[in-house]
C-alpha cells in the first residue's frame, strides 16, 4: 500500500485558482483534469478518478464491503443500507482514506475552493449501500444549527466499473430547482455515480437532491459519504415552517406540554442521549411520547386554537 494517498493527481496553483473563481464567480468548469463545476440548480462539482492508485480503491472497495456493518434504513422516505458513523473505524484502508485523504489533502483542498473555514475536526462518514429498489427521497440536507454544522455534502462512489453510463442502472444523484419558497419543484441535473469520483455541494436551504431507484438487480451503489462542517451560512438557515393557522410550540403553556409529554422524555439524562443519537443520525424515533389520556381531540384544540 502506498504511504499516501493522492487526491488525483497533483494540483498546480494555475488549476486551484481556476477552481476558486469558478467557485466564487459561478462560472461554469467543465472537465479541467477530470473535474466538472457546475452552478445550476445550485453549486456543486464532480472529480472524476479521484484515487490515483488503482489497487487502494479496491482494497477500499473489498474492505468495506467484508468488515463493515450494514443496517437497514428503511421508512417512507428511504430505502438502503448504511453503517454507523465511521469516524472512529480502524479498518486499514478506510482509515487511510478517512485520516490521510478527507482530513488531509482534500479537506485543504475544500477549504481552498470554496473559501470556507471548514472544521478540520469534525467530519461526518459514514458508507451507504444502495441494492435494487432502493431509494433516498428528495431533501437537502439542511438541518437546523445555530454556529457549526453541515457545510458540505460529499459522496465517494464505488459503484462497479460497468455501472451504465446511460442511467438504465438507476441511482442517478438527481438536483432539483427550488421556487422562489425554497420547495423543490422540477429535477434539473442528474448526476451518474462513477467509480471512484466524489460529488460535492454546499448545504444550503435550495441544496435539494435525491437518489434515484436503483434499476439494475445484481449491481451494488456503493458510497463512502457525509459531511464536512464549519461556521453556518446565515443564508442558508432554514425559515420554521408554521403551517397557517397552526400555533407555534412557543405559545404552548409550560403546564400542558408537562401534561402531554411522558415523564421519561422529561428527564435531563435521556434528553442528552436523545441529542446525542438525533446528531449522530439525524433522526430518531421516540416512543411513547404523549401520554394516553391526552385524547385527539385536546391535542387539536390546543393546537388550532
Ligand atoms: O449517494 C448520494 O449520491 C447522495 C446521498 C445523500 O444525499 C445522503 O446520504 O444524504
Ligand atoms: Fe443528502
Amino acid at each position: 500500500m502506498p504511504e499516501s494517498i493522492n487526491l488525483l493527481r497533483e494540483f498546480d496553483d494555475t488549476i486551484i485558482n481556476k477552481l476558486q473563481e469558478s467557485y466564487a464567480k459561478k462560472t461554469k468548469i467543465d472537465d479541467l483534469k477530470g473535474i466538472t463545476i457546475s452552478h445550476e440548480p445550485f453549486t456543486h462539482c464532480v472529480i472524476q478518478n479521484l484515487v490515483s492508485d488503482p489497487s487502494f480503491v479496491s482494497e477500499l472497495n473489498s474492505e468495506i464491503q467484508s468488515k463493515l456493518k450494514y443496517h437497514k434504513k428503511n421508512n417512507d422516505l428511504y430505502q438502503f443500507h448504511q453503517t454507523q458513523d465511521l469516524g472512529k473505524n480502524k479498518s486499514k484502508y478506510l482509515s487511510k482514506f478517512r485520516d490521510q485523504f478527507l482530513y488531509g489533502q482534500f479537506l485543504e483542498f475544500l477549504k481552498k475552493i470554496t473559501n470556507i473555514n471548514l472544521s478540520s475536526t469534525k467530519i461526518d462518514v459514514t458508507s451507504s449501500k444502495y441494492e435494487f429498489s432502493d431509494y433516498l427521497l428528495c431533501h437537502d440536507d439542511n438541518i437546523n444549527q445555530d454556529q457549526h454544522g453541515r457545510r458540505i455534502a460529499f459522496i465517494y462512489y464505488l459503484v462497479p466499473e460497468d455501472w451504465c453510463e446511460d442511467g438504465s442502472d438507476g441511482g442517478n444523484l438527481d438536483l432539483f430547482r427550488v421556487n422562489e419558497h425554497f420547495e423543490p419543484v422540477q429535477i434539473v441535473k442528474s448526476l451518474i455515480p462513477r467509480r471512484n469520483s466524489l460529488a460535492f455541494f454546499e448545504v444550503s436551504d435550495s441544496s435539494f437532491h435525491q437518489v434515484a431507484e436503483i434499476l439494475s438487480k445484481n449491481k451494488t451503489r456503493l458510497s463512502i459519504n457525509g459531511w464536512f462542517h464549519g461556521p453556518v451560512n446565515p443564508k442558508a438557515k432554514k425559515k420554521t415552517e408554521i403551517l397557517s393557522g397552526l400555533n407555534s410550540y412557543e405559545s404552548v403553556e409550560p403546564d400542558i406540554f408537562f401534561e402531554w409529554i411522558t415523564e421519561r422524555y422529561l428527564k435531563p439524562i435521556n434528553q442528552t442521549g436523545i441529542q446525542m443519537k438525533f446528531s449522530s443520525s439525524s433522526e430518531i424515533k421516540l416512543d411513547k411520547i404523549f401520554h394516553f389520556n391526552i385524547s385527539v381531540n385536546k391535542q387539536i384544540h390546543i393546537l388550532y386554537d
